[in-house]
């Protein structure tokens, strides 16, 4: 390799993308959503950050869970990493902690935020959002059913990406656990297992 090669190579920023999310359970909408954002920003790496209380959200499983379901469902991918950073801080959770203390841990990296057209939707709501934008860019996926709208929001700061579609959710996953259906090829097989093993969703709706 050239010397010039060698050098561009050794100045090159790390770029890390962010999977916030619930994943109650995760499920194969959100590793295809990090995969192809990975690949087309030249991720070196995506750590997925399961959420620790969900302000937005009412009910969530056990964190332990969710987290070891995370664990499982990216062990594969070499450059799929999880993150403890939002179970293991307190209060609810915030994108703006999550990404502070992100930066904390990476401060020569340049951070990615992937987020589904139906949370970028609801950005605006999110705690400290001016803050946001210059802790991370912001990569916003299609998800079948939303309309993945960003024109309201910086144009710096925010990307747009056509994502393979799957219309899966993790309601969807867990109401057919608790009506007895299969949720296999829905989420990775670990997965699928880890629910049978620790009766998760069995009685929700
Ligand atoms: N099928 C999908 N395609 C693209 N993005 C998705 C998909 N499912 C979830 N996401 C995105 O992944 C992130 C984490 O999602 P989350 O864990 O809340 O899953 P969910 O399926 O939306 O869960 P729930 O049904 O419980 O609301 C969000 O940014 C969400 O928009
Ligand atoms: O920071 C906020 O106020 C905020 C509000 C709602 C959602 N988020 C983040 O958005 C990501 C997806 O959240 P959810 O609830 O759709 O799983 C996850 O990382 C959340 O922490 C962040």
């Amino acid at each position: 390799m050239p010397d010039s090669a060698l050098d561009a190579q050794a100045t090159r920023r790390a770029r890390v993308g962010v999977m916030g999310g619930t994943f109650d359970p995760i499920h194969n909408g959100h590793l295809v959503a990090a995969s192809e954002v990975q690949q087309k920003f030249d991720l070196d790496e995506v750590i997925f950050v399961p959420t620790g209380q969900p302000w937005m959200k009412p009910k969530v499983t056990d964190g332990e869970h969710r987290y070891l379901m995370t664990v499982i469902a990216t062990a594969a991918n070499p450059r799929f990493t999880v993150s403890r950073v939002d179970i293991d801080r307190t209060g609810p959770t915030y994108t703006i902690d999550t990404l502070r203390d992100l930066r904390r841990q990476r401060p020569d990296a340049d951070l990615f935020f992937i987020s589904g057209a139906d949370a970028i939707a609801q950005i605006l709501e999110w705690k400290d959002v001016a803050e946001l934008w210059s802790l991370a860019h912001f990569v916003a996926v299609s998800r079948p059913g939303h309309d993945l709208a960003i024109s309201a929001l910086p144009e710096q700061g925010v990307s747009s990406l056509e994502v393979p579609a799957l219309a899966i959710s993790s309601t969807d996953c867990r109401n057919r656990v608790s009506r007895g259906f299969p949720v296999w090829y829905l989420v990775p097989d670990g997965v699928v297992q880890y629910i049978s093993k620790h009766h998760l969703y069995r009685s929700i709706a």
